[in-house]
C-alpha cells in the first residue's frame, strides 16, 4: 500500500537537504526517508533535521535504504555531480546517467507505485532516463524543469514592475538550461497583458526588457554557482510546490518536465511544459498558445535535448 505522506529524498547534498528542509515545513508528510551513497552524510542531514522537529509538526525524518522506501507516495531524486563554474547542466550528462543507473533499478525493484520527481541535472535528459530505466508509466516521471525558472522570472518581473510575484503569470518552458525560452506572448499580471502593464509602470521598451529578463534568468544558475558554489533555495521551494501538487491532489498547473506525446509537434523527450499535476503525476499535458517565434524556439530547445538522448544507450 502506497502512504501518500511519505516521501524519500535520494541524494543529500546542498538539494536534496535544502528539499528535505522545505518538506518538513510543509506540514504534508509524515514521514522523510534520506538516502545517499555517504550514509554518514545521510544520517547526519536526518540528525539536524529531526531537531528542528519541536519547532515544525509531528513526522518521522530518518536515515534508510532502498528497502525503507517500498511504500513511497514520492521519490524526489537529487543525487548526482552539480555544475562546477562554467560548466553546463548538459555537461553533467554522463557523469549523472552513470549514477541513475545505479539508482533507478533499486527504485524499481521495490517500488512501481510512487511519482518520480528529477531535480539532478540535466533534468529533462535524467526524467527521459529515468522513465526509460524504471518501467514506470510516463506520467508518474516527471522532472523538476522550468518551475524554478518561472519563478525567477516571476521574482524579477516582481522586482522590474514593482508589484508581488504573485500577481504574475508567465512561464518559462523548453530545456531547463541554455535553450529554455519565455513565453510573453501568454504573460500577464492577474489577466492584463504583460506589456499593458509595463506602460502603466513607465516601462515601454518592451523588446529590450524581454531580452534582459530572459538572459538573466537563463543565466541565474550560473551567476549563482560563480558566487557560492551551488543553487539550492529556489528549487527546493520550487520542488516544495510541485511535491505538495502531488501530495495534496491539488491539479496545479506547474511547467514540470514530462515525456512529450506530440504537443507542439515533439516526442521522445521530456521536456517542460505546463502540465496538470496531482496524485498520480501528469494527469493532463497542455499545449499553450504560442506566438511563432516562441514556437520554433521551443522546438530548437526540443531539438537540443534530443541529439543529448539520442547518444544514450538507454
Ligand atoms: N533541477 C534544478 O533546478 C536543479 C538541479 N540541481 C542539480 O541537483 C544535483 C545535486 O546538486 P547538489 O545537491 O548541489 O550536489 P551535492 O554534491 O551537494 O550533492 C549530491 C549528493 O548526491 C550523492 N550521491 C552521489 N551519487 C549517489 C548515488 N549513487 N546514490 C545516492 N546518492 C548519491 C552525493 O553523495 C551527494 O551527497 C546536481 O545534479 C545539480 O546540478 C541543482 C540545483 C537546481
Ligand atoms: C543548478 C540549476 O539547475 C539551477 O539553479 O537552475
Amino acid at each position: 500500500m502506497k502512504n501518500m505522506q511519505k516521501a524519500a529524498i535520494i541524494g543529500c547534498g546542498f538539494v536534496g537537504s535544502s528539499i528535505a528542509f522545505t518538506l518538513m515545513q510543509s506540514e504534508a508528510f509524515s514521514e522523510l526517508v534520506l538516502i545517499d551513497a555517504n550514509a554518514d552524510r545521510a544520517e547526519g542531514e536526518a540528525m539536524d533535521l529531526s531537531h528542528g522537529l519541536p519547532f515544525a509538526h509531528p513526522m518521522t525524518i530518518r536515515a534508510g535504504h532502498y528497502d525503507d522506501i517500498a511504500d513511497c507516495a514520492l521519490i524526489i531524486i537529487t543525487a548526482g555531480a552539480g555544475q562546477k563554474p562554467g560548466e553546463t547542466r548538459l555537461d553533467l550528462v554522463h557523469k549523472n546517467v552513470a549514477i541513475f543507473r545505479s539508482i533507478i533499478p533499486e527504485i524499481a525493484k521495490r517500488n512501481q507505485e510512487a511519482v518520480l520527481l528529477v531535480v539532478s541535472n540535466p533534468v529533462d535528459v535524467l526524467t527521459y532516463v529515468a522513465w526509460k530505466l524504471s518501467g514506470y508509466p510516463a506520467h508518474r516521471v516527471l522532472g523538476s524543469g522550468t518551475v524554478l525558472d518561472s519563478a525567477r522570472l516571476k521574482y524579477m518581473l516582481s522586482e522590474h514592475l514593482d508589484v508581488d510575484s504573485r500577481s504574475i503569470q508567465a512561464w518559462i518552458i523548453g530545456e531547463h538550461g541554455d535553450s529554455e525560452l519565455a513565453v510573453w506572448s501568454g504573460a500577464t499580471v492577474s489577466g492584463m497583458p504583460l506589456d499593458q502593464f509595463c506602460e502603466l509602470r513607465g516601462h515601454y521598451d518592451h523588446k529590450a526588457a524581454d531580452e534582459w529578463l530572459h538572459r538573466e534568468v537563463r543565466d541565474s544558475a550560473y551567476e549563482i554557482i560563480k558566487r557560492k558554489g551551488a543553487t539550492y533555495y529556489g528549487v527546493a521551494m520550487a520542488v516544495g510546490s510541485i511535491a505538495l501538487a502531488i501530495v495534496r491532489n491539488e491539479h496545479a498547473v506547474l511547467p514540470v518536465s514530462n515525456l512529450l506525446h506530440g504537443q507542439y509537434g515533439l516526442s521522445g523527450l521530456c521536456m517542460s511544459v505546463p502540465a496538470v499535476v496531482g496524485r498520480e503525476g501528469i494527469e493532463t499535458a497542455l499545449e499553450l498558445p504560442l506566438s511563432e517565434e516562441e514556437r520554433q524556439a521551443l522546438t530548437q530547445s526540443a531539438h537540443t535535448l534530443k541529439s543529448v538522448i539520442d547518444g544514450l544507450e538507454l
